[in-house]
């Protein structure tokens, strides 16, 4: 994106979640362009592996950990492990999630656990490995939550992911205070319905669907990657560095249909 300074991340270590496809691989790719170093986690290989080459060939820098956001233990190994092999962190994106669409009354207990524990869990335990260690060390760092507009009203046939994203901004805050007198922030992006190939395999398959959604957001489209790029690289740069708590939705004022009559 070239509205940022070039070299704007460079000497530091960017880690996102879920960085091999979708919105995580749009990022990695922009703050490696950016200079940063960038670290990519995720389950699977293939597409972290596709990411950190296409950073490399583009003359950027990365790596990348397999890991599962809701394995406690595998996740204190990959940040103990980042820290011995580049040093550290020094913004984490919380972008790694899941959703499927099902009405409330046919979810079972652990379909409504499972995206709990990847979004709303895992955020809680990726941000208190890498957080344990900036309270430690003195060190000052940025978390950048990815929720959804989903958090803020009803959610239908998304009860799962609408509370395990409210349950995100209430965490935001919440670190957001607790972690501030060191000069850690932590903030959250809250997009609107965005195409990414995992919410294309799950959420809007159905065409009339997404016709109906796209008409009703006021700026006439979805939410791209490109648009989330933006706001997650202010929100880490020295642009933002008196913003934390703050969840910034963005979403062209999708929210806001239901006030148009
Ligand atoms: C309009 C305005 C816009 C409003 C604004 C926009 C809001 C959008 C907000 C958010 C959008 C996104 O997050 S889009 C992100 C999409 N990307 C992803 O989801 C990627 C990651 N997803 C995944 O890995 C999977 O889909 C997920 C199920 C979440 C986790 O996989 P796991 O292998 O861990 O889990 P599984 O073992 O398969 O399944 C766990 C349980 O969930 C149940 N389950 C799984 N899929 C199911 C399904 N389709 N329907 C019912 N139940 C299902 C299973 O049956 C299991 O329950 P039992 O049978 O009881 O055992
Ligand atoms: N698309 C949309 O409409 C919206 C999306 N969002 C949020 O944006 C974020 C990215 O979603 P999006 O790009 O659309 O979807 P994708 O499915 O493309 O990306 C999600 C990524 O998260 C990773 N992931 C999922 N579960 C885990 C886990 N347990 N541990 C580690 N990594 C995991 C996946 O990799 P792998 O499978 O390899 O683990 C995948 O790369 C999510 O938090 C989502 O809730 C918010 C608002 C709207």
């Amino acid at each position: 994106m070239n509205v940022f300074q070039a070299g704007l991340f460079e000497g530091k270590v960017v880690l996102i979640t879920g960085g091999g496809t979708g919105i995580g691989r749009a990022l990695a790719l922009a703050f490696g362009e950016l200079g940063a170093m960038v670290v990519i986690a995720a389950r699977r290989e293939g597409p972290l592996s596709g990411v950190v080459k296409t950073i490399e060939d583009r003359g950027g820098r990365a790596c990348m950990y397999t890991l599962d956001v809701r394995d406690e233990a595998r996740v204190e190994e990959v940040v103990r492990g980042i820290w011995q092999d580049v040093g550290g962190v020094d913004v984490l994106v919380n972008n790694a999630g899941g959703n499927f669409m099902s009405p409330a009354v046919a979810m079972s207990a652990h379909g409504f656990r499972t995206v709990l524990d990847i979004n709303l869990v895992g955020t809680f335990l990726m941000s208190q490995a890498v957080g344990r260690r900036w309270l430690d060390e003195g060190r000052e760092g940025s978390i950048v939550n990815i929720s959804a507009t989903n958090a803020e009203y009803g959610s239908p046939l998304m009860a799962h992911s609408g509370a395990s994203k409210a349950g995100i901004n209430n965490l935001t805050q919440t670190l957001a205070v607790e972690w501030g007198g060191t000069g850690v922030r932590v903030n959250a992006v809250l997009p609107g319905p965005v195409r990414t190939e995992g919410s294309d395999e799950r959420l809007w398959t159905d065409a009339a669907l997404v016709e109906r959604v796209e008409e009703g957001i006021p700026l006439g489209r979805f939410t791209t990657p490109r648009d989330v790029v933006g706001v997650v690289v202010f929100l880490a740069s020295e642009a933002g560095a008196f913003l934390t708590g703050s969840l910034i939705a963005l979403d062209g004022g999708e929210r806001l249909r239901s006030l148009i009559f």
